[in-house]
């Protein structure tokens, strides 16, 4: 769970019953039409990219938007932003909203770097000398060099939104809208913008991130919101929302179907507050997410200790055994399996795989029955944690899950007396073995 959950609940956006229609020409669809009628006489279609959608976002909160491509979130966003208009419903902002969308969209190829930063800032209502007092972090975050005095006509397509991303970031946004596909660059400079966009959400800015890392949606989120063709799902804690959205993710067409009915028939239809209450009644206990099979089925997963009893309260520093049994259905091909302790907001604390990269298994028969056993130390810290565990064929290109559950067990780490230890993991600092902290003077006053 992320550090500053907020405690304010006077929404910073408002988005009420909100739709957007686009007009699509009918060349674009299959049919009679396309056949028989020139394309400049085919009527107009229209297209509805969002459907009555309406929630808020809370000041402080970080909402993270996930949904499969073309359901509708950068359409979503523009209209949070301003950049295009619904065709119905409205949306209220409270104070200024920066975004990452369209990045710069606003700059004039013939002048600088410099000088659009500077036209920038006066559009988004800053004056010269508050611009004067920005612009050294804004050029040290964009780290462009001499270009900032070149036009930016002659920038790269990199440089262009390191300037770009640079200014909106440095805007002291209220509300800080992000599409993360947007955030472009090397490595270093991705990590720069989540720190920003950290340190915003630490000073109690308002974010609303697209991302389709689902890792980041949980790792940074308040709360999750799932589109699908351009209606909300489901919306609340992260790891529920994300772990529902990967179920259905990795559904063949029919189960798709048969998940959305079954979230459909728990929450009534246009009442997003219902998602939430979803969510605290489904969270509130150890569910395990059970994919469908794809030729495997996993059985049977159990933490047990070193006399072989199955354990749900594990010491620290103790060894364990996760085990779980796999019947193969079909014949596969490269099969290796795998476990993944995540914590309760969703965080990957760790995992293993049985097998390296090209040392798969290299074939099992259909009918075959197989026992995984995993040994490990437990070096977590005292909470309740949850355990994966999957099954795959390794490709070349990629892998396919043959089956995988997710949360298939949940247990606990009880405390030692002594524990020094803070996070996550125990790095092994503990009171009883004395040498493991010191403390020692090495200067005197
Ligand atoms: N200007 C437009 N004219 C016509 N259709 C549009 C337009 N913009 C978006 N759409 C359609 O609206 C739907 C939603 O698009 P949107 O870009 O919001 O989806 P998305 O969830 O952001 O997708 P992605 O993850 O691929 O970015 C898509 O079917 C898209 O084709």
């Amino acid at each position: 769970m992320p550090d500053n959950a907020s405690k304010n609940t006077a929404p910073a956006v408002s988005v009420q019953g909100i739709s957007k229609d686009f007009r699509v020409s009918s060349s674009e669809k299959p049919g009679f039409l396309r056949r028989f009628v020139p394309a400049p006489l085919r009527p107009a279609e229209k297209f509805r990219s969002l459907d009555n959608v309406s929630f808020g976002v809370s000041i402080g909160e970080t909402l993270g938007i996930v949904g499969r491509n073309g359901s509708g979130k950068t359409t979503l966003l523009k209209i949070i932003c301003g950049i295009m208009t619904p065709t119905q419903g409205e949306v209220r902002v409270r104070g200024r909203v920066s975004t990452l969308l369209d990045l710069g969209a606003g700059f004039a190829p013939e002048f600088t770097g410099l000088e659009n930063a500077y036209t920038n800032g006066a559009f988004m209502g800053f004056s010269r000398e508050k611009m004067d007092e920005k612009m050294p972090a804004i050029l040290d975050f964009a780290d462009i060099g001499e270009f900032i005095h070149r036009p930016v006509k002659t920038y790269s397509s990199g440089m262009y939104v390191r300037l770009a991303f640079a200014v909106a970031i440095h805007a002291d946004p209220d509300v800080l809208v992000v599409d993360e596909t947007l955030a472009v660059g090397d490595e270093s400079f991705r990590r720069k913008c989540f720190a920003r966009i950290n340190q915003i959400r630490r000073n109690g800015g308002t974010v609303i991130l697209v991302s389709h890392s689902l890792q980041n949606i949980v790792e940074l989120c308040h709360t999750a919101l799932w589109m699908e063709r351009g209606k909300i799902i489901l919306k609340g804690a992260p790891s529920f929302v994300v772990g529902e959205y990967e179920r259905f993710a990795n559904s063949s067409f029919e189960n798709q179907k048969i998940i959305l009915d079954r979230i459909a028939d728990c929450a009534e239809p246009q009442v997003p507050a219902q998602g939430d209450r979803l969510v605290e009644e489904l969270a509130g206990f150890h569910q395990p997410r059970v994919y469908e099979t794809n030729g495997a089925c996993i059985l049977n997963p159990r933490i047990i200790g070193r006399d072989g009893r199955p354990v749900g309260n594990l010491i620290m520093g103790r060894d364990y055994f996760y085990t779980y049994d796999v019947r193969f259905d079909q014949d596969a091909k490269n099969v290796r399996f795998g476990m993944m302790v995540k914590t309760q907001s969703g965080l990957e604390a760790g995992g293993a795989v049985s097998h390296g990269a090209g040392d798969a298994l290299e074939f099992v028969e259909k009918g075959a029955l197989l026992r995984l056993r995993f040994a490990f130390k437990c070096q977590l810290t005292p909470n309740v944690y949850f355990i994966n565990a999957g099954v795959q064929s390794v490709g070349d290109e990629n892998s396919v899950y043959l089956h995988r559950i997710v949360d298939a067990v949940m247990f606990r780490v009880t405390p030692l007396p002594g524990l020094l230890a803070t996070g996550i993991m125990d790095f092994g600092a503990h009171l009883k073995d004395g040498e493991r902290v010191s403390v020692e003077r090495v200067q005197k006053p």
